[in-house]
């Protein structure tokens, strides 16, 4: 954004809005070309993500999250639909929806020619953030760099490269960041490293939408979970709630001898007999009670040692909202 010469203050002013992002009905159909028919990647896409939260933007390859992402940072065209960012609508105040914003890209592509120090400066200019405002060592010392202010950028690691991208993305003191795929291909330390930097951000104020492959780093890190299948969004809500709504629910049943076949346990619930000797059997609380289970366990004539239930996570809601189709 090299349109202003005042570095917009989008978090002061904070637009008029309850919510970081508020997108309804929003469409994006890509042109076609002579091989390619065209696509339609937002089929009317409605988005609403609470100031404050740590939102999780889930889907499938080709789901449409990045076309989603680059509508927000004004890199991709919207067809038809509204989006605001920290109350600001994108088409009606452009300049103070971007400067709400920042987006830390998947992809690692540091700048090799400029030191950390000199390419958060170039940014901030960029943005229009006056010198007297700037506080890029400040920014650098928030994300571990400050003694690498002064580096060249091809020594750093991995892992001070992604911070680098966040820094670069935190110039002009956006109320929102999106990160994408923050952890994607970095070991297990960079990761842990990587959610305890968006933790602090979060604690920090501000609002956190990350899109990511690993469940699990959603399941830890998100509050709030969205998942976009083919288009559309199929579920939007708190994490908890969107886990204790999934109609399914897994009894663990440890055998006092070792069972050679799967019981018959009529068709209402699936089991199987995994590597640890137990039985697992699945069931949707709404159509069976676990009193009838028991009694098809008893009628089967097994002795069952130990039982205990197994908790439901992301995956399984996961699985339930985008299964049968590959987007
Ligand atoms: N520039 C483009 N021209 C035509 N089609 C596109 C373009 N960009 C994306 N698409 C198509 O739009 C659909 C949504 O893509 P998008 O990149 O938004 O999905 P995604 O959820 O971000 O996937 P991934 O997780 O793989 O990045 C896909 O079918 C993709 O092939």
């Amino acid at each position: 954004m090299a349109d202003g010469q005042d570095a917009p203050k989008a978090q002061a002013s904070a637009g008029n809005s309850d919510w970081a992002i508020e997108v309804r009905g929003l469409k994006k159909t890509y042109a076609g070309t002579k091989k390619s028919p065209p696509k339609e990647a937002l089929k009317g896409v409605d988005l609403l993500v609470p100031r404050g939260s740590i939102f999780g933007l889930l889907g499938p390859n080709g789901a449409g999250k990045s076309t989603l992402i680059n509508i927000l940072a004004g890199l991709v065209n919207k067809t038809e639909g509204t989006a605001s960012i920290w109350g600001f609508d994108i088409d009606k105040n452009p300049r103070m929806a971007r400067a709400s914003i920042g987006v830390v890209p998947q992809e690692i592509s540091a700048d090799v020619f400029f030191t950390p120090l000199e390419g958060l400066e170039i940014q901030a200019g960029l943005y229009g953030v006056p010198k007297a405002e700037r506080r890029s060592m400040e920014i650098l010392k928030r994300l571990g760099l400050e003694d690498k202010a002064d580096a060249y950028v091809r020594m750093l690691s991995g892992g001070m490269k992604r911070r680098l991208l966040v820094a670069k993305a935190m110039v002009h003191s956006p109320p929102v960041l999106i990160l994408d795929e923050p952890t994607a291909g970095v070991d297990i330390e960079l990761r842990k490293q990587m959610w305890e930097q968006v933790l602090e951000l979060h604690e920090q104020g501000v609002t956190v939408i990350l899109t990511t492959h690993y469940l699990e780093e959603a399941q830890e890190l998100c509050d709030t979970i969205a998942i976009i299948h083919q288009g559309n969004v199929v579920t939007s809500q708190p994490k908890h709630e969107l886990i204790a709504s999934l109609d399914q629910k897994m009894l663990m049943i440890v055998p006092e001898e070792p069972l050679e076949t799967v019981p018959a346990l009529g068709d209402l619930c699936g089991a199987e007999i995994r590597e640890d000797g137990a039985l697992y059997v699945s069931y949707k609380p709404s159509q069976t009670r676990v009193a009838d289970i028991l009694n098809a366990i008893n009628a089967a004539g097994i002795h069952v040692k130990d039982l205990s239930t197994v908790e439901a996570d992301l995956e399984d809601v996961f699985m339930q909202m985008t299964y049968g189709s590959d987007g």
